[in-house]
């Protein structure tokens, strides 16, 4: 029995999704184990592990036989996500979806002029749609010296691939990273001067827009060793993140505007506004074989006026030459965090 149990763990599929404690990845963990309770291995990979124990608990109390494990890692720290990965390493012997869905934006600020003159504008779709040209962020610094946006969002992930990658392409299989963007990622507020958005007041729009890229660089590098790599935006969602929009709104009150809410998504349907209908596409992207997407595509969860929900590839504003410059750029930071951490080591060995 026990040989058995050992080769079934070993044949199911793992899926590691980050940012899994709330939000749109905890109802991604619920939907794909509402599918399949038994046949998949689920690995929570959280930051603050209080939630992500009473989100453990919730996916056991609905799906008592599923295997769930935690992993915590804090993806805005260089050596957390090392370590993590590391864990990831040991406990498994394959990973075969890697959804790179944790993500902040950190003090945010509505425009509210803009909001005003937005809505009686010919823009005021696009507006509701993306979030454009109402809200800028106040960027912080890490301990790494890093900016946090850019390595919560961004690099972190790209780290964690990076270190992740002998378990991600190997021969004979193939494994799938999602990145979940954002229709807010704009090129306008990216710089491949700067990367990490040091100067500017849209840190999350470049930090999204970043990985519209990297995921295209990535397909061209690893698509050979069976790694494809997608992006997706979930729609506005009501969440934590939204919530801390507009700090003064408690969240019932944001709950109280959803009838206006259900209106605007008669003209957009880009409003998804739950988590469940914003993890649509997370999981249908899990059901798709990874060599019939296109590259080129964001993949976005949509909501119809009568709340049906559907997923649409619509193409990305990017080119392979920015997204390979600014592979090299993260190739390079990485080389540098890297020596940066070395030195620190041999400095005060653990
Ligand atoms: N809501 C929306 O309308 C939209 C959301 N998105 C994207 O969807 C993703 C999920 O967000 P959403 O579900 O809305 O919001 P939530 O705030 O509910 O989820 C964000 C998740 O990211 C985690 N997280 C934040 N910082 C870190 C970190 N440093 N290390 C590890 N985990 C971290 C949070 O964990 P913790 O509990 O530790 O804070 C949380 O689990 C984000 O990438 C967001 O940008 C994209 C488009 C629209
Ligand atoms: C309370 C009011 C009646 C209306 C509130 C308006 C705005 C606060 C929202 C309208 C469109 C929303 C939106 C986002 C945040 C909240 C709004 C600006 C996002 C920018 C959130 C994060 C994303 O990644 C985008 C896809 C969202 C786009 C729409």
């Amino acid at each position: 029995f026990l040989y058995w149990q050992f080769e079934v763990n070993r044949m199911n599929k793992v899926i590691l999704v980050t940012g899994a404690n709330s939000g749109i990845g905890l109802a991604l963990c619920e939907r794909l184990l509402s599918v399949d309770t038994e046949g998949l291995q689920l690995c929570l990979a959280c930051r603050n592990m209080r939630r992500a124990e009473a989100a453990h608990s919730a996916l056991l109390t609905s799906h008592p036989k599923a295997q769930v494990a935690l992993l915590q890692v804090d993806t805005s720290s260089i050596s957390s996500v090392i370590s993590a990965a590391q864990e990831v390493k040991k406990r498994y012997d394959r990973l075969d979806y890697l959804y790179l869905n944790a993500g902040i934006m950190p003090n945010p600020r509505f425009d509210v002029n803009a909001f005003f003159k937005g809505l009686f504008s010919r823009n005021v779709i696009t507006m509701f749609a993306t979030g454009e040209g109402i809200l800028t962020q106040q960027d912080g610094v890490t301990p790494d010296g890093l900016q946090e946006v850019f390595m919560t969002n961004l690099f972190g992930h790209f780290l964690f691939v990076r270190e992740l990658e002998p378990m991600l392409c190997r021969a004979g299989r193939t494994s799938q990273l999602v990145w979940t963007s954002s229709s807010n990622a704009h090129r306008s507020a990216f710089s491949l001067e700067d990367i990490q958005h040091k100067k500017g007041t849209q840190p999350y729009s470049s930090s999204k827009y970043a990985s519209d890229l990297l995921s295209l660089t990535l397909n061209t590098h690893y698509n050979k060793q069976g790694l494809y790599s997608s992006v997706i935006c979930p729609g506005f969602v009501m969440t934590n993140l939204t919530y801390n929009i507009l700090p003064s709104f408690p969240a019932f009150l944001w709950t109280l505007f959803t009838p206006i809410f259900w209106l605007i998504r008669m003209f957009t349907n880009t409003f998804t506004l739950t988590p469940y209908n914003g993890a649509e596409v997370l999981f249908w992207l899990f059901k798709q074989k990874p060599e019939s997407l296109d590259p080129y595509a964001k993949y976005h969860s949509l909501t119809s006026g009568l709340g049906n929900n559907y997923t649409q590839p619509r193409k990305m504003d990017i080119d392979l030459e920015t997204s390979e410059s600014l592979y090299e750029k993260l190739l390079q930071l990485e080389r540098e965090v890297r020596k940066k951490l070395k030195d620190e080591q041999k400095e005060s060995p653990p």
